[in-house]
């Protein structure tokens, strides 16, 4: 299979810490790689760096082979790379519908066609319905999206990611803030995706579960990338968490 995401010598400073250090891996086709590492490793700022938030001090990231290090984060999403933040991104006013449509409607190019309503955009609404069917929402679309659980807000976040079709999915801690009660549905959604993802989660189960590889970072280093139960018998992984369970 081949590589999608390439990461080489990834690194960033700030006021003289090296936050992120030489970081390499790559992640192939539909390939399913977790990020852990304990508070403060550095696992946010690499997503960051990946999806452009923040500008390389060093190394380069490739998508598809393109070297997009120096692009800025539209730019990246525009070839693909799609991410969801920590905090909650979604429109609470609107409805479920139309915060898939609009985002639907933007990967479709059709808010630059002035002359043409975008609510009459089928091809849009379709992607729309279809993504809310892949995530498990489509009973609440007409429903104001302020209104849904936080659980389903969540899967809200990737029905709108859905709906601009990324070749590459960025996740971190989709997990954050939801009861263990809406864990089990998360985790079949996000397993569901089925395309290339990289999710930063502390939750063992889930990324146990769902990862083919789990990358630990420590420092700001990567420390080990390899199948959930090497990692999990690594001890130089278990020494980073200072005893703290796995
Ligand atoms: N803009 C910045 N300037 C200086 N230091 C920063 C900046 N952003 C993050 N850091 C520091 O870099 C380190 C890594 O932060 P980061 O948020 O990437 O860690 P993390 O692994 O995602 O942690 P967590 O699991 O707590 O979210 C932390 O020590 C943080 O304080």
């Amino acid at each position: 299979m081949g590589t999608v995401l390439a990461v080489d010598d990834l690194s960033w400073h700030a006021g003289g810490a090296r936050i992120v250090s030489d970081v390499s891996f790559s992640v192939a086709e539909r390939e399913f790689v977790a990020v852990i590492g304990p508070n403060g490793a550095g696992k946010t700022t690499l997503f960051n760096l990946i999806s452009g938030v923040l500008r390389a001090s060093g190394g380069s990231v490739r998508l598809d082979g393109a070297d997009i290090t120096r692009e800025a984060p539209q730019r990246r999403a525009r070839r693909g790379l799609g991410r969801t933040f920590q905090t909650s991104s979604v429109f609470a006013s609107l409805t479920v519908r139309e915060n898939v449509r609009l985002a639907a409607a933007a990967r479709r190019g059709s808010c630059l066609r002035l002359w043409r309503r975008a609510d009459s955009d089928a091809g849009a609404l379709a992607t729309a319905d279809e993504a809310l069917e892949r995530v498990g929402l489509a009973d609440r679309a007409p429903e104001v999206a302020g209104s849904l659980s936080h659980g389903d807000k969540r899967k809200l976040e990737l029905a709108i990611l859905l709906a601009t079709d990324p070749r590459v999915i960025l996740l971190d801690e989709p997990m954050a803030g939801l009861g263990a009660a809406d864990v089990p549905a998360l985790t079949e959604v996000i397993r569901s995706l089925d395309r290339t993802v990289l999710m930063v989660e502390h939750h063992m189960n889930v990324l146990l579960d769902l990862a083919d590889r789990v990358a630990v970072m420590h420092h700001g280093a990567l420390l080990a990338i390899d199948a959930p139960e090497r990692i999990m018998a690594d001890p130089t992984v278990r020494d980073a968490y200072l005893g703290e369970p796995l």
